[in-house]
């Protein structure tokens, strides 16, 4: 029997790279094999860890029932032609430190990685989540030149979740009816909206005293340093996971949904030339849009606030990358 019957010429398979096979990426690598949304390819500098990894979650496939091709490898070669690539590479904070006291080590994995990958991958969407987040979301940027609308931060989802399950939990409803907006930084100045957070239409300001709030408020700008003083070796990647997979569906499949990213502002909200976390239309293009939302003036500075302290960052990681001939 002709056997090219059975393997006819392959048609191209949307795929997605996900640098850094730890947690973070190896979680995300099943969530979108388990959605049927791509195929996948995980690196890693660690030799054998991504090729284990991936040849588990084929395994895994053959029960969970889907076809996606999920590859192991040290080489970025083997990411070409990419559609969305992710940046999970670097250290994870442990208790006792700042996100920001992982930039002078992730700002050159960062640079190295992002290089490297659109390289291969010239027409790819770069979707960060290394932290610092929106330093590293700049770093990225700068090193690889591409146009700001195909690279972004994920954060503001993740946070946004985190403040939607702090409502249901509070208020003892579905969380599939608590829609929250949290803006911002990915640090402890981040903006969560209380005035755009609702539970199937109605705000949270009329459900809840302004204590109760303030109260929700301030767990969910603490919540990654909440789950990294309980795991002690590392941070949370459940949630970070179905987070970046919902960004690479709305790409993916041109969904325009609106969801809090942190995206290059070119006078949105007062502010130039830095990635911030804001509404943002994704699509095939990457950043369709940005909303601007009205913001009180309390609310716009806290915004600011955000924005000076990720532009300190984004100096000291320019430095490092500077005295390494990085940038
Ligand atoms: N933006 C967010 O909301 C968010 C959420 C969770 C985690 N994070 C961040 O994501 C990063 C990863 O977290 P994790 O829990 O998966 O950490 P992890 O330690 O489990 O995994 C990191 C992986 O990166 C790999 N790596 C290191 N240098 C590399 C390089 N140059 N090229 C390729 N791979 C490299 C390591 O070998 C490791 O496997 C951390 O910086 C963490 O703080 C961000
Ligand atoms: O808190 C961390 O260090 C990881 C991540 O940014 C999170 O918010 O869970």
């Amino acid at each position: 029997m002709d056997s090219s019957l059975f393997f006819p010429p392959s048609c191209h398979s949307t795929r997605v790279s996900v640098i850094g096979a730890g947690k973070v990426g190896s979680t995300l690598a099943q969530r979108i094999a388990e959605a049927n949304l791509a195929n996948v390819v995980l690196l890693d500098v660690v030799e054998g860890l991504p090729q284990g990894i991936a040849l588990d979650l084929m395994q895994a496939g053959s029960v969970e029932g889907h076809d996606r091709e999920i590859i192991g490898t040290n080489d970025y070669a083997d990411t070409a032609g990419s559609d969305v690539v992710v940046i999970t590479a670097g250290r994870a904070r442990t208790p006792g430190m700042d996100r920001s006291d992982l930039i002078t080590t992730n700002a050159k994995i960062v640079a190295t990685a992002a290089k490297q990958a659109i390289a291969h991958s010239p027409n790819a969407t770069l979707i960060v989540v290394t932290n610092p987040l929106d330093v590293m979301t700049y770093i990225a940027w700068q090193v690889t030149q591409l146009p700001s609308y195909r690279i972004m931060g994920m954060a503001g989802v993740l946070d946004s979740a985190r403040f939607q399950t702090f409502i249901a939990m509070e208020l003892n409803v579905s969380v599939a009816d608590v829609h929250a907006m949290v803006l911002g930084s990915h640090g402890d100045l981040m903006v969560p909206l209380p005035r755009y957070s609702t539970v199937n239409g109605v705000p949270i300001t009329e459900l809840m005293s302004s204590e109760t709030i303030e109260r929700l408020v301030k767990r969910t700008r603490h919540g990654g340093a909440e789950i990294v003083g309980l795991l002690k070796t590392g941070g949370s990647y459940y949630a970070p996971a179905s987070s970046i997979r919902m960004m690479v569906e709305s790409i993916l499949l041109n969904r325009c949904r609106l969801l809090p990213t942190s995206a290059y502002l070119q006078g949105e909200y007062g502010l130039e030339d830095i990635f911030l976390g804001v509404p943002c239309w994704l699509g095939c293009r990457g950043v369709e849009r940005i909303l601007e939302l009205n913001l009180t003036p309390d609310e716009r500075d806290n915004l600011s606030e955000c924005a000076e302290s990720v532009r300190r960052g984004i100096r000291e990681a320019d430095d490092i990358l500077k005295s390494l001939s990085l940038l």
